[in-house]
Formats: structure tokens, sequence, C-alpha cells
């Protein structure tokens, strides 16, 4: 099958929504931007063997390749409008390409983003996807901002995904029931969109997590120059995690990554409203500390055995 046949098959979608006037077939996508909103834009590849175990399903690799950066429209409180679609494989599997697609379409259609363009080349599989938003002028949420005194908080369970990983790996043994649990937190993490939009106008900073809360933490830190404190037996954990000794637990939850969850730092007058809000959604927000001025960096008390604080490529 060639390229082309692949492209007419599988990247060109039904139903082109009113903002893209050029779509998947020309030379660029055009797209009619609307007035009075910002545009917020980010890109993330995920590698084979590195972002995702070589054995991973189809079907997931297209979920989670979209999912991670919905995550980073959501971190940014924008609402996803477009990506662009960058896949690199070592040939043309048009069983591959039909599962991968299904993957990502089906994510797509529930945050109504529009696959506008893209390239398909042979190489290690490897894909790209580059997504556009709009935010609403002044208010996207930013990693700056946090203050004196703000709670540090943070959505759903932390650690599942790792594990999930470890269990792959075969690093770690879980119940069937636990594992598969992990395994689908691994493969079909969920971009907290709705809970995002919420937060905007409350939140003081926000992100998502990918590299593991520490690390990310240290990032919003940074990014406000403020300090925090964080108390170990806060962090949120799925009950898949209680078969687990405390060091795994932690180990996961706080230096794992590839959660996707939201992190953010929210005045207390807010808490009860976002926990509410959260709760509707069939989710949970948890407090693991709190913000303070005064001090430089993150304590945590608990002492690791070691200093990695989250996953990074090049460690
Ligand atoms: N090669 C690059 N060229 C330009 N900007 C980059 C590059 N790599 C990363 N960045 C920018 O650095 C910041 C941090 O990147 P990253 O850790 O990938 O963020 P995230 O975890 O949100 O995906 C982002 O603003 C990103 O756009
Ligand atoms: C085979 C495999 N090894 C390791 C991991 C764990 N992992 C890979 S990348 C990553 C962090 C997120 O990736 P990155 O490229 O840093 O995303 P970004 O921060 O740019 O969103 C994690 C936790 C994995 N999911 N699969
Ligand atoms: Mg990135």
């Amino acid at each position: 099958m060639s390229e082309f046949d692949l492209i007419r098959e599988h990247f060109f979608w039904r139903n082109i929504p009113d903002s893209v006037r050029i779509s998947v077939g020309d030379d660029a996508a055009v797209l009619r931007m609307s007035p009075g909103r910002e545009l917020a834009v980010s890109v993330d590849t995920f590698n084979a063997g590195i972002h995702f175990p070589l054995d991973t399903p189809p079907h997931a690799v297209g979920y989670k390749a979209l999912a991670v950066n919905l995550s980073d429209l959501a971190a940014m409180g924008a609402e996803p409008a477009w990506f662009t679609l960058a896949l690199s494989m070592p040939s043309a599997d048009r069983e591959w390409v039909r599962e991968f697609t299904q993957g990502m379409q089906e994510l797509a259609e529930q945050h109504n983003i529009f696959l506008i363009g893209g390239d398909t080349t042979r190489g290690p599989l490897s894909i790209t996807i580059q997504v556009m938003g709009w935010a609403e002028p002044g208010r996207a949420l930013l990693r700056s901002g946090a203050q004196d005194g703000d709670l540090v908080c943070v959505s759903g369970t932390l650690g599942d995904a790792a594990a999930g990983l470890a269990v792959v790996q075969q690093r770690l043994q879980l119940s069937a029931e636990a594992a598969e649990f992990c395994i689908r937190r691994l493969n079909y993490p969920s971009p907290r969109l709705q809970l995002a939009e919420y937060l905007r106008g409350r939140a003081t900073a926000c992100m998502d997590i990918s590299d593991g809360l520490l690390a990310d933490l240290g990032h919003i830190l940074q990014a406000s120059g403020v300090g925090a404190h964080l108390y170990h037996a806060l962090v949120p954990l799925s009950p898949a995690l209680g078969q687990l000794t405390l060091v795994q637990r932690l180990d996961f939850a706080l230096r794992g990554g590839d959660d996707y969850e939201l992190l953010f730092t929210l005045p207390e007058l807010h808490l009860s409203e976002v926990q509410d809000f959260a709760q509707r959604l069939g989710n949970r927000v948890t407090v693991l500390g709190e913000i303070d001025a005064d001090q430089a960096g993150l304590s945590v008390d608990y002492a690791f055995h070691d200093k990695r604080s989250g996953y990074e490529h090049f460690s």
C-alpha cells in the first residue's frame, strides 16, 4: 500500500469543522482564526521503546499520542481545536494504521479536535503531534503565578501508569485486576480538559504531570519563584497500589511520571467548589501541601533513597 493510499484511507477525516477552510490534501492547511481569542500551541513526540513499550497495541498508541498532547492544552486551560500528525513507521502496515487511527479518532471526537494535516514517512516508529487550541485572552493557566499560602493540589491518583509500565516490563507483579487497571492507566490517560476549564480564574498556576510529581512541581515552583511543603501521606493512591510497599508506592506516585493528571495551586477559598466540581466529573482533587514563599524549593517529609526526581530523557 502506498503512502498516498494510507493518507487517503486514514487521514482524510470527514465532517470538517467550519474553522477549517483547507484540510488534509493540500500543501498546508488553512484555518479561520477566531478574533478576540488567543491560540495555544504545543508539540510532543512519542517514540517507540522510549515513550511506550514496543508491544503496545496500536489502538493505545494512537489514543495516548493524542491524549498526552490534549493534556498539554488542558494544562493551559485551552479549548482543543486542531492537530497535525507526523507519523514515521518501518513499513506501511495497513491493519496497524487502521487500529492506530481508530484509537486516535475516538479521543479526537470526544474532545472536538480535528486532524488538519501531517506527514507520513518510513523510519523507526515515532509519532509527533502538534495541538492547537483556543485560550481566553490573558486567562491561560500558566506555571508561574503560585502565591504564598496557596494549596498544592492534584487531580486523580498518582503512580498507576508507572506501576502499569513496571508490570508490562515484568519488574512488578500485581493481582490480575490491579495489573489490568494500571496498564489501562498507562495506555489510556484521560486529559483533564473539563476540570482545567473550571480552574481558569481559580488556580494560580497549573501544569500536567508527565515526568513525575516531584519533577513537575519543581517547574511550577521555579516559574513562580516560590517554595512548597509536600506531605507524603496526602498523595492520592488508587487501591491497585495497596499491594505495594510504601517505598514502591511513593516511588511510582512521586517520581514515576506518565500520570497526565493536573497539578495546580489554589487559594484555599476555591477548594471546596473545585472539589465538588471534580466529584461531579467522577474525578477527585486532593491537597498535597502548600506554597511557602520563604522556603527554597520543595521540602518533602520523606527521605528518598536516591536523588532522582522524575523521568529525564538524557540521564
Ligand atoms: N526543541 C525545542 N525547541 C523549542 N522549544 C522547546 C524544545 N523542546 C522543548 N521546548 C519547550 O520547552 C518547554 C518545556 O518542554 P517540555 O518539558 O517538553 O514541556 P511539557 O512537559 O509540557 O511537554 C516547553 O515550552 C517547550 O515548548
Ligand atoms: C518503554 C517506556 N519507557 C519509559 C516510559 C516512561 N516515560 C517515558 S517518557 C516519560 C515522561 C514524559 O515524556 P516527555 O517526552 O518528557 O513528555 P513531556 O514532558 O514533553 O510532555 C515517561 C514517564 C514509558 N512510558 N515507556
Ligand atoms: Mg515536551
